[in-house]
C-alpha cells in the first residue's frame, strides 16, 4: 500500500481550501497512492474564534467533508481527513476538532475527536488555549481498513504515550498523527515524539502536517512547523516533507509491524506495579 501525506498551508477560508486539497488528492492517486492523509484542521487554520464562528459549519453541512468524501469515492482511495474544525450542538459554543477516516466508496468509516487540548504557553509571546475554542473528545478510536488497523490521534495527543499504547494493544498497526504543530515545539520535540511512539508500539506512524504562514483574513500571523513525517515500526524516519506544501509518498510494508514487534516484544511486557509512596 502506498500512502500519501499531504502537507498544506490551509487558510482561514474553508471554501478556498477545498480545491487545493482535491487537486493534491488527484496528484497523489496519479502517483499510485491508495491511502491519502491530510493534516489537522484541513478546512480552516485561524486564530480568531469570531472568524471561526462565522465560517465553520456542523458535520452535516460542512462543505469540506462533503467535497473530500466525493473526491475519495471518485478516486477510489482511503482518506484520512486529519481533522476538521466543526460546529457542535454544545451550549458553550465550542467546536469539535474531529478526524475522519473515509472509505473508498466515500462513506465515513470512523471519526475521532481530539482528546488532549493544547493549552500551552510555548514562549513569552506565544500562548495557545485550544480548550477555549474546542471541546475535547473522550474516547479512543480504532478503525479497520482491510489493509491495516488504524489508531486515530491528533497533534498534541502525541505527547500522551498511554493513548498510543492503548491503541496498539487494541490492534492498531498504523497510528495517524495529523498536526498543526507550533514552530517552537516542533523544532524541539516533533521528530523524537513521533519516533518514540513508533518504537514503543511497533506501529507505522503517519503524520501529515500544516506548514508555513497561514493566509488570514483577520490579520492573524499563525505559523506551523511542517515536516510531515512517516516513521517505520522500527522507528526509522522514512520521509520528512520539509517546510514546503506538497505530497510525500511512502510505501507501507505491513509485515514490518509484526517483524518489529517480534524483535522487541515490549508491547506484551506490561506489568502491574504499585504506585510510589507519596
Ligand atoms: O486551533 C486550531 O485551529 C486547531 N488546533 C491546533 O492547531 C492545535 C491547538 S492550537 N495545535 C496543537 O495541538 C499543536 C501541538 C504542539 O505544537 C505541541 O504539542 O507542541
Amino acid at each position: 500500500m502506498k500512502a500519501a501525506l499531504l502537507q498544506l498551508t490551509s487558510s482561514d477560508d474553508p471554501v478556498a481550501n477545498i480545491a487545493m486539497v482535491q487537486r493534491m488528492m488527484r496528484q497523489a492517486a496519479d502517483q499510485g497512492a491508495g491511502f491519502v492523509l491530510t493534516p489537522e484542521v484541513t478546512n480552516c487554520v485561524s486564530s480568531s474564534r469570531a472568524h471561526q464562528a462565522a465560517v465553520l459549519m456542523d458535520q452535516d453541512h460542512d462543505p469540506t467533508l462533503k467535497a473530500l468524501r466525493a473526491e475519495a469515492a471518485e478516486l477510489g482511495v482511503w482518506l484520512l481527513i486529519g481533522s476538521l474544525a466543526l460546529k457542535t450542538q454544545d451550549q458553550d459554543g465550542r467546536f469539535a476538532n474531529r478526524s475522519f477516516l473515509i472509505a473508498p466508496d466515500g462513506s465515513i468509516r470512523a471519526w475521532y475527536d481530539k482528546i488532549h487540548m493544547f493549552d500551552v504557553q510555548v514562549s513569552e509571546v506565544e500562548t495557545y488555549r485550544e480548550s477555549a475554542g474546542f471541546r475535547p473528545g473522550d474516547r479512543a478510536v480504532l478503525a479497520d481498513t482491510g489493509f491495516a488497523k488504524i489508531g486515530m490521534t491528533i497533534c498534541y495527543d502525541i505527547r500522551f504515550a498511554q493513548l498510543h499504547r492503548m491503541l496498539a494493544q487494541a490492534g492498531a498497526q498504523i497510528l495517524t498523527v495529523p498536526a498543526a504543530f507550533s514552530p517552537v515545539t516542533g523544532a524541539a520535540h516533533w521528530e523524537p515524539l513521533l519516533r518514540a511512539r513508533a518504537i514503543e508500539t511497533g506501529c507505522y506512524v503517519l503524520a501529515p502536517a500544516q506548514t508555513g504562514l497561514h493566509p488570514s483574513s483577520t490579520g492573524g500571523t499563525r505559523r506551523t512547523y511542517g515536516h510531515s513525517m512517516a516513521i517505520s515500526p522500527w522507528g526509522e524516519v522514512l520521509a520528512d516533507a520539509g517546510t514546503d506544501p506538497g505530497i510525500t509518498i511512502v510505501d507501507l510494508a505491513m509485515g514490518d509491524v509484526a517483524q518489529a514487534r517480534a524483535r522487541v516484544p515490549a508491547l506484551t511486557h506490561d506489568r502491574k506495579f504499585a504506585p510510589p509512596d507519596v
